[in-house]
């Protein structure tokens, strides 16, 4: 996608050929900052610290991640080290164990004097095609958008997304954001209401620079104000990104996903969610129950940074000192709730038979 007129991805190899760039989104909307990640460690520390995030980004480079490792130790404890590493860096996004698993099974069988050109190779394609599975997405959302334009002749069509699953949280186009870019370069009138997204704001920081930067009309709402939206006719259909759906369909993402969910249905809102066959975990059953939830700082909700009126980042504290916070960073939106499913294979119905039905080599996986 194109930043001031320049095409950037989320995350590349640098001109040295072997270390990494991506942008630091913790620095956006105020700051467009360039990392260069040398190391696993590296790699590791900045999944967990957030410079990257989003969950096919996350799985992009921790395959990086790992190419970087074997640059250090290519034997068989260095890559079994790697993957120590990385996979516990965040815990709720299966697209970062499913590309480690990946990257894993390609090297194992590889000798140790060429697994670092393997898993260079490897993780370029891994990027490369989080990018082809996007633009399926797109392909396959964008139907959904144009049935809508259809129904309403020259009207705007409103969708609401939730967090940022736009092209900053893949490698490029996004997973929400895709449908709705196409759409726009189509030339159909589309327009998103931005959740704000606390407590990091990756829809107020990231999600609407984005748009802004692509020219896609958007408004930047707060978190709240999504069901009195829909109970006033104003939004479309709803479309978020997942960071991980379960073999039942139940799917998990950004915290307050579930009660965009919930009013979408009372107000009978479709809810889309569109995902990358990675973000699939057929190992899980029942998502409520079993899909692990991140609970991170609790300076997340006390603190808040933002730009002053004379150029400067300040943060600042909005909870009283004395009182305690609780920081879910995901919930569980039940398979029920969801309309469908938009992958690279078509729109699913979020059940079990349609997934196993569209994927079946992944269920292989899961079993092994
Ligand atoms: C295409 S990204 C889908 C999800 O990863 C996204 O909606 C989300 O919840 C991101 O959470 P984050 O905590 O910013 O990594």
């Amino acid at each position: 996608m194109k930043v001031d007129g320049k095409h950037f991805r989320s995350i590349w190899r640098e001109r040295d050929g072997w270390s990494v760039g991506a942008i630091d989104q913790r620095r956006l909307p105020h700051e467009f900052v360039i990392a260069r990640l040398t190391s696993c460690e590296d790699a590791a520390v900045a999944i967990r610290d957030m410079l990257v995030r989003g969950a096919p980004l996350i799985g992009a480079t921790a395959a990086y991640g790992m190419a970087l490792a074997m640059r250090e130790d290519a034997s068989d404890a260095g890559l079994q080290r790697a993957y120590d590493t990385l996979v516990v860096a965040r815990p709720t996004a299966i697209n970062l164990k499913w590309a480690l698993d990946e990257m894993r099974s390609s090297l194992a069988p590889v000798d140790p004097v060429e697994r670092a050109e393997a898993a260079y190779a490897r993780a370029d394609e891994i990027a490369e095609q989080d990018v082809e599975i996007n633009r399926g997405i797109a392909d396959n959302g964008l139907k959904l958008i144009e049935a809508t334009a259809a129904k309403k002749p020259g009207d705007v069509v409103n969708v609401l997304t939730h967090c940022n699953a736009g092209w900053l949280a893949t490698v490029d186009w996004g997973t929400a954001t895709a449908p709705i870019y196409l759409a726009h370069e189509r030339g159909i009138k589309v327009h998103v209401w931005v959740d704000e997204t606390r407590p990091r704001n990756q829809g107020a920081s990231l999600t609407a620079w984005e748009l802004g930067h692509h020219g896609v009309p958007h408004t930047v709402i707060p978190d709240n104000t999504g069901g009195h939206l829909m109970q006033h006719g104003m939004v479309d259909l709803a479309i978020v990104g997942t960071d991980r759906v379960a073999a039942n369909g139940d799917v998990c993402n950004k915290i307050g996903t579930y009660l965009k969910a919930l009013a979408a249905h009372d107000n009978g809102v479709p809810f889309y969610v569109a995902l990358p066959s990675p973000t699939i975990d057929f190992a899980v059953h029942d998502g409520v129950r079993d899909i692990p939830i991140e609970q991170r700082s609790g300076v997340e909700v006390t603190d808040m940074t933002g730009r002053t009126a004379d150029g400067r980042l300040e943060t600042v504290r909005i909870v009283p000192e004395s009182s305690p916070v609780a920081n879910y960073a995901f919930d569980v939106t039940p398979a029920r709730l969801v309309t469908g499913l938009i992958t690279e294979r078509g729109v699913l119905k979020p059940d079990r038979a349609s997934l196993a039905a569209a994927f079946p080599e992944r269920i292989a996986v899961a079993a092994k």
